[in-house]
């Protein structure tokens, strides 16, 4: 289990990234989701030990994480939001080299880890291949495959899955649920779907604060009855914004589909909605002071 107890970050340039963000996070998938800017690497940084907060505390199991960066260091996993470059020399030889880096010395060990990573990522075909001519989604799964070298117990991904075609998605997706499944992974994202397909517990970070927490479906119960829906002209979108709490516009043949948050029966023609987790991820963006 993951907890991190009142982590506040303040850049030097005086932007307060994470203001007492305070989570337990516990075995399997947990959900990051939080719109561009809202503090998510700050945050997946300072666990991963890259950089230190100005204050709070995190603890990994028996690990005091800012105390004792090298301890958690073994145990972990990071594939970060961008590695920047990407070398000329082939997946295997990476991989082996980043093994020796990660303290799997032996000759013998470390070709069976190599081995057994490239095949789990499906990357086997390609490992002669250079990283350079990857496409994303290979980059993507070669960044999964170096993030469990040494079998970590806590693994971060930031942001993986944006540029991905929906098949390459899904490949890197189900990857990800396999592993999640005995350790802890957070996967942080400002796509819903990532974490509404895979997480069963999860967190919606703006501002460098904490503004909602749960499960999926728990969070989606609490919004019954309070979405409705409509399909408007563009025109009538201001309107429609001026007069009831709009919490999504999306396009639909031409025309506006809207959703509001309303208590009760707003009339004017709106139906009410199942809510997804869409919704309410919107729903809390709009009440919450963030804008998304
Ligand atoms: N090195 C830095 N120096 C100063 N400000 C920074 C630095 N890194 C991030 N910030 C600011 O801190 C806030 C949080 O940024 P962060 O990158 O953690 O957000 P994010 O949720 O990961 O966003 P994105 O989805 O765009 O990557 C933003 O206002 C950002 O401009």
């Amino acid at each position: 289990m993951l907890i991190i107890e009142n982590l506040t970050h303040v850049y030097g340039n005086g932007v307060r990234a994470l203001d007492e963000v305070s989570l337990t996070i516990p075995r399997g998938m947990y959900g990051l989701l939080g719109p561009n800017g809202a503090g998510k690497s700050t945050l997946m940084r300072t666990i991963a030990t890259l950089q230190a907060p100005t204050s709070g505390h995190i603890r990994f199991g028996d690990i005091d994480v800012l105390k004792d960066p090298e301890a958690l260091r073994r145990v972990l996993g990071y594939l970060p939001q961008d590695f920047g470059v990407y070398p000329r020399v082939s997946a295997y030889d990476m991989l082996d080299h980043m093994a020796v880096l990660k303290g799997i010395s032996g000759r013998k060990e470390r070709k069976d880890t190599v081995e057994s990573l490239l095949v789990q990522v499906n990357l086997w075909n390609v490992r002669n291949k250079a990283i350079a001519g990857f496409s994303g989604g290979m980059r993507q799964r070669f960044g999964i495959a170096q993030a469990l070298i040494g079998d970590p117990r806590l693994i971060i991904v930031d942001e993986p899955t944006a540029g991905l075609d929906p098949e390459e998605r899904n490949r890197f997706l189900n990857l990800l649920a396999e592993i999640g499944e005995n350790v802890v992974v957070i996967l942080s994202t400002h796509i819903v779907e990532d974490v509404s397909d895979l997480c069963p517990a999860m967190a919606i970070i703006c501002d460098g604060r904490i503004v909602r927490e749960g499960a999926p479906t728990d969070l989606i119960r609490q919004l019954e009855g309070r979405i409705w829906k409509k399909t408007i002209d563009k025109a009538e979108l201001e309107d429609a914004k001026k007069a009831h709490q709009v919490i999504s516009t999306r396009l639909l043949g031409g025309r506006t589909v809207i959703h509001i948050l309303a208590d009760q029966d707003p009339g004017q023609g709106f139906a009410p909605v199942t809510g997804g987790l869409e919704d309410v991820y919107f729903s809390t963006l709009a009440t919450t002071r963030c804008a998304a």
